[in-house]
């Protein structure tokens, strides 16, 4: 079975839209898990719009109650960022190449390019016993590269795969992505996969069985809101009544 972690970036979102703690991102977190969620991810950025660098410390205190859970802490390997890491030591760490102000993630590592920055980097997380993965576009000439620069895993950037899911294109990107993630299998790393992934979308992308954990959080957090919106309509109107 592929393991699910809960991206909890949109409930990091709405709670800063307000000054207050509401939504709680703990009490989100530990819901998920008790529904049995694998793990928890977070994608702090450097304006801390979505999840807060406090939230990956407070998060890792809860993960404390889940032996066998995970925390994953996704972003661009800034000094705060790694200064964050370091300390929290989350079970793993995926290290993607976004810009500070970028609106969401939108491509994988150029590993050719930046070899030498990322090595290092990964070295000092592996220390500390992190397990850590390249985000990548699906291309499998470059999974034995992610390999050589001493990464665990790849997770596949999955914003084409779910951009022709409603398209005669389907299959044929699915391929895609599946000698991706054999080549990267070959290669010796584990696979993830995440971005736009949905209800509708996982199950194909999933069904190889080549994918050892997706990551989910925007159309998670949108499907939330369609299938409990009606219900609570409803209980207001009752309210009202
Ligand atoms: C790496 C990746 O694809 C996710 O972290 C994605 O960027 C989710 O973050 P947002 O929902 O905050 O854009
Ligand atoms: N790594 C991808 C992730 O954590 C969530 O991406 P999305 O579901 O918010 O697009």
């Amino acid at each position: 079975m592929t393991h699910l972690s809960v991206n909890l970036n949109k409930i990091g979102l709405l709670r800063n839209s307000r000054g207050r703690d509401y939504p709680n991102m703990l009490t989100m977190a530990q819901r998920t898990l008790e529904l049995g969620a694998f793990g928890i991810t977070i994608h702090p950025r450097p304006d801390q719009r979505h999840a807060t660098y406090q939230d990956a410390y407070d998060l890792k205190e809860l993960l404390k109650q889940y032996p066998g859970r995970e925390l994953n802490i996704e972003g661009f390997p800034d000094e705060k960022f790694l200064e964050v890491v370091l300390e929290v030591e989350p079970e793993q760490c995926t290290l993607v190449p976004d810009d500070p102000n970028q609106l969401t993630s939108d491509h994988g590592w150029n590993i050719g390019r930046d070899q030498d920055a990322l090595r290092p980097v990964i070295a000092k997380l592996q220390e500390k016993g992190i397990r850590v993965v390249l985000f990548m576009d699906p291309v499998a000439d470059n999974m034995a590269l992610a390999k050589s620069v001493g990464a665990d895993r790849v997770e596949l950037y999955t914003e084409a795969y779910a951009n022709a899911y409603h398209t005669e294109q389907r299959d044929e990107v699915n391929v895609t992505y599946q000698e991706a993630a054999q080549a990267a299998l070959e290669a010796g790393l584990g696979v993830n996969a995440g971005h736009d992934l949905d209800l509708e979308n996982v199950g194909l992308l999933c069904a190889d069985k080549r994918i050892t954990e997706v990551s989910i959080g925007h159309a998670l957090t949108v499907e939330a809101l369609e299938f409990g919106w009606d219900n609570v309509v409803k209980k207001y109107l009752g309210q009202m009544a």
